[in-house]
């Protein structure tokens, strides 16, 4: 069996030999422009389109949770992977605990008011503020599915109200689920802290918008962990300007790396990480690409396949 490998930022060399141990019976190398040789599987994250035009594959691996600019470079070159050539992502791989580690630790950070006594401790006062009541502080989840669902229970735990949105209903412990736009306003009435986790579609594109924030509690806060394209910086901006949201925590951006003059670095309710709420963790990934061919391989049923109409 032959593997090719591309990853633009990744040590190569480093998952290549990893992958080999964890498949011995499979030749796997790093692909370079000007490779052309057979190949069963490719593992990629923003390939180059001549690194899979053309090839008969049996299945393509994403090295990550995400496969919207892999569906989208498709879009512009729809001969760049036949359409029964099976796509994957990665189901969880140890980043639902890091979303898990993510979304506690800023929930509780805004319950007990640390970005006020922040503020309290830059004018030097010594000052006690209202405590805020759990009841008051409603979490809704966007998007509830291998990442969502695990946030879900990480926030039961502290005893939060919780709901979340997805495109069908979900039954999670502990959690009210809203299910497809005709209850999306539903879900976001009373809704004090949003947490961002869908998928990149055309369908949640721009979902963070003026129309969305104003449906919030007053004094909401805003994360997004999922994609820039979600959010509309400048409704954001504004409602954050007009206090209606509080605070908002960004993870990512409709540009990366965002420009040094986006407004949003600047701005005193944000707080800004670098794409980094849940990373690809190597011998999680490995396994789990590993287990997958295996049970291909040997014409089992899989988990982690794209819906490529679907959009994720
Ligand atoms: N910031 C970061 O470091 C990372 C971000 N991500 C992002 O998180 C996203 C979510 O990952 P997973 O939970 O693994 O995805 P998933 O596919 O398991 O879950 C997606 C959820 O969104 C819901 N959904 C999709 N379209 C919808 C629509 N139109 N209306 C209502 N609900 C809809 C689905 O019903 C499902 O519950 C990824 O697509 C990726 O963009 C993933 C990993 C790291
Ligand atoms: O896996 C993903 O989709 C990511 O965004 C990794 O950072």
């Amino acid at each position: 069996m032959d593997i090719i490998f591309y990853h633009p930022s990744f040590d190569n060399h480093y998952w290549v030999n990893a992958l080999s141990r964890a498949l011995p019976q499979a030749n796997i190398r790093i692909w370079t422009r000007g490779d052309n040789a057979p190949a069963d599987y490719a593992l990629v994250w923003h390939p180059p389109v001549e690194m899979l035009k053309g090839r008969t594959l049996k299945g393509v691996f994403a090295l990550g949770a995400g496969v919207d600019a892999i569906l989208s470079q498709l879009k512009n070159n729809p001969d760049m992977l036949g359409e029964s050539i099976p796509l994957f992502r990665l189901e969880d791989t140890g980043m639902a605990l890091q979303m898990q580690e993510y979304a506690v630790s800023q929930v509780l950070h805004w319950f007990r008011r640390f970005d006020d006594y922040q503020t309290l401790k830059q004018q030097a006062k010594w000052q006690p503020l209202d405590e805020y009541e759990r009841e008051d502080f409603t979490i809704g989840i966007l998007g509830a599915g291998v990442l969502g669902a695990k946030v879900a229970e990480s926030l039961h735990a502290w005893g939060f109200p919780l709901r979340c949105w997805s495109r069908s209903r979900k039954s999670l412990p502990g959690v009210t689920s809203f299910a497809g736009s005709n209850e999306l306003s539903d879900f976001l009435h009373g809704t004090r802290v949003l947490i961002n986790l869908l998928p990149n579609t055309p369908e949640t594109a721009g979902i963070i918008n003026h129309s969305l924030l104003e449906q919030l509690a007053d004094n909401s806060y805003v994360m997004n962990l999922a994609r820039g394209v979600h959010v509309v910086e400048s409704d954001l901006l504004q409602a954050l300007d007009s206090g209606k949201v509080k605070g908002a925590m960004l993870d990512v951006f409709n540009q990366e790396p965002l420009p040094a003059n986006n407004p949003l670095w600047a701005h005193p309710c944000v707080a800004i990480t670098p794409h980094v709420a849940a990373v690809t963790r190597p011998a999680e990934a490995i396994a789990f690409i590993s287990r997958t061919i295996g049970q291909l391989e040997r014409g089992e049923q899989v988990s982690g396949r794209v819906d490529r109409q679907r959009g994720y």
